[in-house]
């Protein structure tokens, strides 16, 4: 057995749950009218109600304990000074340093980080303003009218994400399109309808060495090539994000249009930096800095609030507690707001990437549950599909309920509306519904008595299944820097408690080592490739419907 799950911590909280689980929300709420205001919390922007979980004060406070003994505060102040807690890769990990205030002096000692991302910020906002304001031309001399941003993972999903959560603040006449996939139709729809006079692609790659973003670069290259655009052109039209500049210069970049990324900012954690271009490019670069400022309040929140009074540490205990005290497997989020529907997707990365380890820091299996599986989706669309399993599942399944008080779009009584499902929703996880509620509520029906019987019986929704709602005045940049931050926190505190590194993602390289040796496959029959059974009669399907001339 670990020490994890030998510890007094774990072992109090184990015990606790056997008192906990029988015990049902409903009659908490009926106890305590003032619970709802005891268990909410607001910072940066958001306000968290967490009342709504199979928790009490005895609960949170074992939870609290919990993390003390995993080293939550050390570790804390680890992380923002720069200490190479990323152990596999020996990297700091400094997101934060993204978007820190430079004249705070707390990071003094990090002076060089905090300088180089200034230098970067000013550079993109030298260039974002040149394109929004129309004065960066392209070969024949005209505006840019379209942006092609090219990047995968951490170098697509949050600015893919953070795009369309803030749409009412796009420039008029500027689009941005991402593509991600290296399936050339991703690429080719996108480029149709295009003009290669007007089109600046932008590509975003840490490492500048991912298949995907090399190829679709390499074919937007030829794209514009096939305009009657020569080499010397090329420099008016392609621009990229890395850290890796060597490989980005022998591929054709030119020098001026690098943006700088740096190993002690993961993928995934990237978006506050130049990786953030395509927003700034969209929504100019001062509301870039409000997303910045947003997450900075977060940052100052989650170092300096006591650890029961702080947001990302409540919610990741409370998930820590459903998935290794209530054996839940998923955490879903539910956005009810319609700028927000990537919001899960972006989180999936965030949270599977970072916490989906079997090994802790020092390279021992656990013997407990990490990472659950992420997922969701946009509110109040899921109400009428997956909100069943929700309801009446097996399993437990927290969700996080995302609701704006004010929408961008105030049409009629819609977000009236959509507040009320949204609510409504937490409300009957909450409280299910007995059995005689359902039955009282069909008597008077004509059914017969065996039916009315069958059918109270799956009209019963047991209930008490836990939620957290965050409030936000309104989807800005500030509340969504805000509330990224609370998620990268939220996923920091869970990695801590489970003793994992929460920066490396060294399972996504097998995947891609023989991702490569299949091409070599498909390529040569004679190549020297292990291929087992089932994947050589993959393969060989696959040549066999290649057309001869490329075969
Ligand atoms: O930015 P890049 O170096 O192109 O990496 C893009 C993505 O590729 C990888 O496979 C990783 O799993 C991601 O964490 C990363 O964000």
């Amino acid at each position: 057995m670990s020490q994890l799950t030998q510890s007094a911590a774990w072992a109090a909280l184990e015990q606790h749950q056997k008192s906990i689980a029988p015990q049902h929300m409903r009659d908490w709420f009926k106890a305590d009218p003032q619970r709802a205001e005891r268990m909410r919390l607001s910072a940066a922007g958001l306000t968290l109600d967490y009342s709504k979980n199979r928790a009490n004060d005895e609960t949170l406070s074992l939870l609290m304990d919990l993390a003390k003994q995993q080293g939550l505060n050390k570790l804390r102040v680890a992380m923002f000074s720069g200490e190479t807690i990323n152990n596999t890769e020996q990297r700091a990990v400094l997101h934060t340093a993204l978007r820190a205030n430079p004249s705070d002096s707390a990071w003094q000692p990090q002076a060089d980080k905090i300088e180089a991302v200034q230098a970067s910020l000013e550079k993109m906002r030298d260039f974002v303003e040149q394109v929004r304001a129309g004065q960066w031309h392209g070969y024949t001399g005209k505006a840019i009218t379209d942006v092609v941003s090219i990047g995968i993972g951490g170098s697509f999903l949050g600015p893919k994400m953070a795009s369309e959560s803030l749409k009412p603040y796009w420039h008029e006449s500027l689009s941005v399109h991402y593509v991600a996939n290296v399936d050339g139709t991703a690429i080719a729809d996108k480029l149709k309808g295009l003009d290669p006079e007007t089109t600046l692609f932008v590509t975003s790659s840490k490492s500048f060495g991912t298949q995907e973003t090399l190829a679709n670069t390499l074919s937007a290259r030829a794209w514009f090539y096939e305009s009657g655009a020569g080499k010397q052109d090329v420099a008016k039209h392609f621009v990229a994000v890395t850290s890796n500049i060597k490989a980005a210069t022998e591929f054709g970049i030119d020098e001026n249009n690098l943006f700088p990324m740096w190993d002690w900012v993961g993928g995934r954690y990237s978006m506050w930096s130049a990786i953030g271009m395509p927003i700034a490019l969209l929504i100019g670069f001062e509301r870039f800095e409000e997303i910045l400022k947003g997450a900075e309040a977060m940052d100052t929140h989650f170092m300096e609030a006591p650890i029961e009074q702080n947001m990302p540490v409540l919610m990741a205990m409370l998930g820590v507690w459903y998935a290794n005290f209530f054996d839940s497997h998923a955490h879903v989020i539910l956005s009810y707001d319609h700028y927000l529907r990537a919001l899960p997707g972006y989180l999936q990365q965030l949270d599977m990437e970072s916490n989906g380890k079997n090994v802790t820091r020092s390279g021992e299996l656990v013997d407990y549950h990490t990472g659950p599986v992420i997922w969701g989706g946009e509110g109040t669309n899921g109400q009428h599909a997956y909100h069943q399993l929700l309801h009446q599942g097996t399993r437990v399944i927290p969700a996080d309920f995302i609701m704006p008080l004010k929408s961008h779009n105030p049409i009629g009584e819609h977000h009236d509306m959509l507040a009320s499902n949204c609510f409504g929703q937490t409300q009957a996880l909450m409280q299910g519904k007995t059995l005689a509620e359902a039955q009282a509520e069909l008597a008077g029906s004509q059914h017969s008595p065996e039916q009315l019987s069958l059918l109270a019986k799956h009209k019963v929704m047991p209930g008490n299944k836990p939620s957290n709602t965050i409030l936000m005045e309104r989807v800005t940049p500030y509340t969504l820097g805000a509330l990224i931050a609370l998620y990268e926190h939220r996923t920091f505190v869970q990695g801590v408690v489970w003793e994992l590194n929460s920066f490396d993602q060294w399972g996504v390289e097998l995947g891609k080592q023989l991702g490569n040796s299949v091409l070599s496959a498909i390529r040569d029959t004679h190549a020297e490739v292990e291929l087992d059974a089932s994947t050589e009669y993959l393969v060989n399907s696959f040549r066999q419907a290649k057309p001869q001339t490329l075969g």
